[in-house]
């Protein structure tokens, strides 16, 4: 069915302009003035912002991690991202040391086929290089279409890896066009630091944080940096906190060093006193890296605003406080990492970010869609609005004004790290590929429609910066 949205203001990362938009068969296919067409059902977007959906680099759908499996699965975390603006997401693979990538593959496709409601794709974990490891990856990358690896350099003795296998992971990387992410904290550090708060009777949620401090952050960010350099490779550092670690990044950067970071919605809304909530509320906010003092805040906005952070994910691994954040009652290295931020991603940067003055409407684009999509090889078929580009569109009221909360929100856990806030600007409908997913702010999608995405591979030539955009 041919669809014209009518009469909204088209935002991408390059321009703002008005116009109608003709949808065919999955596809933009004309963008002008006064478009007809007799056969088109005509959506009215006046007074609305039309933007390309939202594309989260960063989910962890029902990942086993700390003891349990993150509460939100494919279906009802790619229902909540669709009800938030978000059309496209890429989840983390988790592969076990020993066994053949394709069996950890098989597994995140197992969980996602018939659940997902938008399109999405997988990053691959990379806990070891060996001739098995080397054999096997020129197919993931080929035939699954699986052009990132992450590697984790913190969680000691669970999925931290050493800098030799962070360093050989980045050659093979340059040596087969991938992208290399890291969850970079110095996971010795920490670990030293976490046996010696627990040794004195820490037990509290806040020492999460205390014992995760942005100095590790930062020398972690700064050693996958440099390591990159020395390998010739491309770096992507996810979940960004820190003043230390934008630094560190800022510092890659200047140099002409491929690295690029990614930051979450949580680092710019929230802070560490949080985690002092009494009645082991702290627990709700418990990320690793940890939340950070409130002047961070300030350095992550700034990195947004000059380029120096170049992403938003909402790295999203929800537990429920009650039966999974409580498996730490007693000692904080036992609550589950993570929170349920899919949802409110594109929202609460919007929100945060442009209404606020902090970013410009056109950076919004590239942040929450635009960016992530050309870093991991999937524009211009997401991340924009143009004629042969997948009709991924969130139609976006501008002035609605909500207040967040576990009550009304689609994520299937039992907590909102956001209770109680207001923002301005809601999604009212979301097309994925040219299909309603939301209509008049109702799920209106099928499990399973949400289809794999085989990506590009990240060319040495990569243009992922050459567009311009609007400051
Ligand atoms: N970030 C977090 O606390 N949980 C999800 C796993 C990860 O990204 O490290
Ligand atoms: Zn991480
Ligand atoms: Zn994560």
């Amino acid at each position: 069915m041919k669809k014209i949205i009518k009469a909204g203001t088209v935002v991408t990362a390059a321009d703002t302009y008005q116009a109608d938009i003709l949808i065919e068969d999955e596809k933009v296919t004309k963008i002008g003035a006064n478009l007809h067409d007799s056969e088109a059902e005509i959506i009215d977007a006046k007074g609305m912002y039309v933007f390309p959906g939202g594309v989260d680099p960063h989910t962890h759908m029902e990942m086993p991690f700390g003891g349990t499996v993150s509460r939100d699965d494919f279906e009802t975390g790619t229902i909540a991202a669709a009800y938030g603006g978000t059309t496209t997401l890429i989840d983390f693979c988790l592969t076990d040391k020993g066994k053949p990538l394709s069996h950890a593959i098989q597994k995140w496709h197992k969980k996602s086929a018939d659940k997902a409601v938008v399109d999405y794709s997988f990053h691959l974990m990379i806990s070891e290089i060996n001739d098995a490891v080397l054999n096997e990856l020129p197919t993931v990358i080929e035939q699954e279409g699986i052009t990132s690896f992450k590697v984790f350099m913190a969680y000691k003795n669970v999925f931290q890896a050493d800098d030799e296998t962070l360093f050989r992971t980045l050659i093979t990387a340059r040596e087969h066009g991938a992208l290399v992410m890291v969850h970079a904290e110095n996971g010795d550090v920490v670990d030293y630091l976490t046996k010696k708060a627990l040794a004195a009777g820490h037990t509290e949620p806040i020492y999460h944080a205390l014992t995760r401090p942005p100095e590790a952050e930062g020398e972690a960010t700064g050693r996958a940096a440099k390591l990159t350099a020395l390998a010739d490779a491309q770096l992507y550092v996810v979940h960004v906190t820190c003043k230390e670690a934008v630094e560190q990044i800022a510092d890659a950067r200047r140099k002409g060093f491929r690295v690029w970071g990614e930051t979450c919605p949580q680092y710019l809304v929230l802070d560490q006193s949080y985690m002092e909530k009494p009645d082991f509320e702290g627990a709700k906010y418990v990320w690793s890296p940890p939340l950070r003092e409130k002047p961070h805040q300030e350095a992550l906005w700034n990195a947004l605003k000059s380029g120096d952070l170049q992403t938003i994910g909402s790295d999203q691994c929800s537990f429920d406080f009650n039966g999974q954040k409580d498996l730490g009652k007693d000692d904080f290295t036992k609550i589950p990492n993570g929170g349920p931020f899919v949802e409110d991603r594109f929202s609460v940067l919007f929100s945060e970010g442009v209404k606020k003055g902090r970013i410009s409407l056109n950076q919004f684009v590239n942040l929450v869609s635009t960016q992530s999509a050309k870093l991991f090889g999937l524009f211009p078929k997401k991340g924009t609005i143009a004629p042969g580009s997948d009709a991924d569109i969130v139609i976006f009221d501008p002035n609605a004004e909500r207040t967040i909360s576990a009550k009304t929100h689609h994520m299937a856990v039992d907590y909102s790290a956001l209770e109680g806030m207001k923002v301005t600007g809601e999604p009212v409908a979301v097309l994925s590929r040219g299909n309603y997913v939301i209509r008049d702010k109702q799920f209106v999608g099928k499990p399973g429609d949400g289809q794999y995405l085989k990506r590009k591979q990240f060319s040495m030539n990569h243009k992922a910066e050459s567009q311009t955009v609007k400051m």
